[in-house]
């Protein structure tokens, strides 16, 4: 099949919980723990390039670079970088998969890469292989990337849905020096919690108090969202980004009420497919 344009959707990965693992080398290299897949994420669409061309986005050059592949690559995505969205990953990811496309390469072996290239840069451990696999609530049993970790599933009600606040930004290279000994201590033990009852409702305890523990959910944060946590069954906060966890009949609620304490949510429902490459041949041209 003649390629002419691959398009990506990549969700994105919002962690509650987790502990870096740090192997011998890249591809071992990642973090036990749980989050949340959400969709809409980044959408790419990727053409075959005559020549190089630079991106300015570290995991958009260094991906192609060492996949030997050029590419023109447009995308769209709900939320910016360095939020905690997972968005670095999802950047790497997809752009990794459509060079793999491109190149008629095991789209796993190209999942790799993008680990590594996060592992390398310090932005992120468990995103790639979460928003790889999905599972809405994921699981990672085993640290790694795609091929050599391992991820679960925890189920979740059929109308589950992901409201959202930003609250800044913070570079996951600072939040993982500035956390490390926290995070071995907390991590471990309440993985192993959520390991022994991998159900929703352990998920939502113990990340919100995984979030309070590590000192994301700060006492003003809950203080101000009070009125709004009746429209949801839980929140948390991972780096930069608060989550709710609610149902899609309590859904516009919960936005009306984050707004009447002055916070624009964002809605989401959860990724349990995971990433979606699909090939376009025959409209290069198209706008998508
Ligand atoms: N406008 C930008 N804002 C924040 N980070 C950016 C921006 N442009 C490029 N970056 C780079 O993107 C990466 C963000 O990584 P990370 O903190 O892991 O973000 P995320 O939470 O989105 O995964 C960093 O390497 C940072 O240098
Ligand atoms: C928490 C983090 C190490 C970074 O996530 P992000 O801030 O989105 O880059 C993640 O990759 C994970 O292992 O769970």
């Amino acid at each position: 099949m003649p390629v002419t344009m691959i398009i990506l959707d990549v969700p994105l990965h919002v962690t509650s919980i987790w502990l870096p693992i740090y192997g011998n080398d890249p591809i071992s290299t990642g973090s036990l723990g749980c989050g949340i897949v959400i969709r809409p994420g980044v959408r790419l669409t990727i053409m075959p390039a005559a020549g190089p061309i630079k991106y300015d986005i570290d995991h958009i050059d260094l991906t192609f670079r060492k996949l030997g592949v050029n590419a023109e690559v447009n995308y769209s995505s709900p939320v910016q970088l360095g939020v905690g969205y997972g968005m670095s990953a999802a950047l790497a990811l997809g752009t990794a998969l459509g060079a793999a496309v491109i190149a008629h390469k095991p789209l796993i072996k190209a999942a790799q890469v993008a680990h590594m290239i996060e592992v390398r840069l310090g932005t992120g451990l468990g995103d790639v292989i979460a928003e790889y696999y999905g599972g809405g609530i994921e699981l990672r049993l085993r640290a790694g990337a795609p091929g050599v970790g391992i991820i679960d599933k925890i189920p979740y009600s059929q109308d589950l849905m992901i409201v959202t606040v930003d609250l800044g930004k913070y570079l996951t290279s600072d939040m993982l020096q500035e956390l490390k000994d926290k995070l071995v201590t907390l991590g471990r033990r309440y993985i192993d919690e959520l390991i022994n009852e991998p159900t929703y409702e352990k998920f939502t305890e113990l990340s919100t108090a995984f979030s309070r523990e590590i000192g994301f959910l700060t006492r003003d944060l809950e203080g101000r969202v009070r009125p709004c946590v009746r429209h949801a069954d839980a929140y948390y906060v991972k780096k930069k980004v608060l989550v709710f966890l609610t149902h899609r009949d309590e859904a516009e609620a919960l936005i009306n009420c984050l707004r009447s304490v002055g916070y624009e949510a964002k809605v989401f429902e959860p990724s349990n497919e995971g990433i979606r490459v699909v090939i376009d041949k025959d409209t290069p041209n198209k706008v998508h």
